[in-house]
């Protein structure tokens, strides 16, 4: 999507990324850390858990917009993937 982020494609207002894991238990592993995260930053990515797959979309509905808090959020999210292998 933008020049740090290419896993992520840009739809109006939201920026999405599907995330592939190895298997269910590590998806469930990587929504865990995502959530930990989520919370320290009060930013949280709408989440669709299909069995090892992850489809996450980020938008700051407060500003009624993509914020940095999304791109921010993004980045941490694909650290944490890349840490699990996915
Ligand atoms: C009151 C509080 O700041 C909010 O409602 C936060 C919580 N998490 C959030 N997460 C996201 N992605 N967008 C928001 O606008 C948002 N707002």
């Amino acid at each position: 999507m933008s020049e740090n982020l290419p896993e992520w494609r840009r739809e109006g207002d939201e920026i999405r990324r599907t995330i592939e894991a190895p298997d269910f238990p590590t998806a469930i592993r990587i929504v865990d850390e995502i959530a930990v995260k989520a919370e320290e930053l009060n930013h949280h990515p709408d989440i669709d858990i299909r069995w090892r797959t992850l489809h996450l979309v980020l938008t700051t509905h407060d500003a009624g917009g993509l914020t940095d808090l999304d791109f921010t959020l993004a980045a941490v999210i694909d650290d944490i993937a890349a840490k699990h292998g996915a």
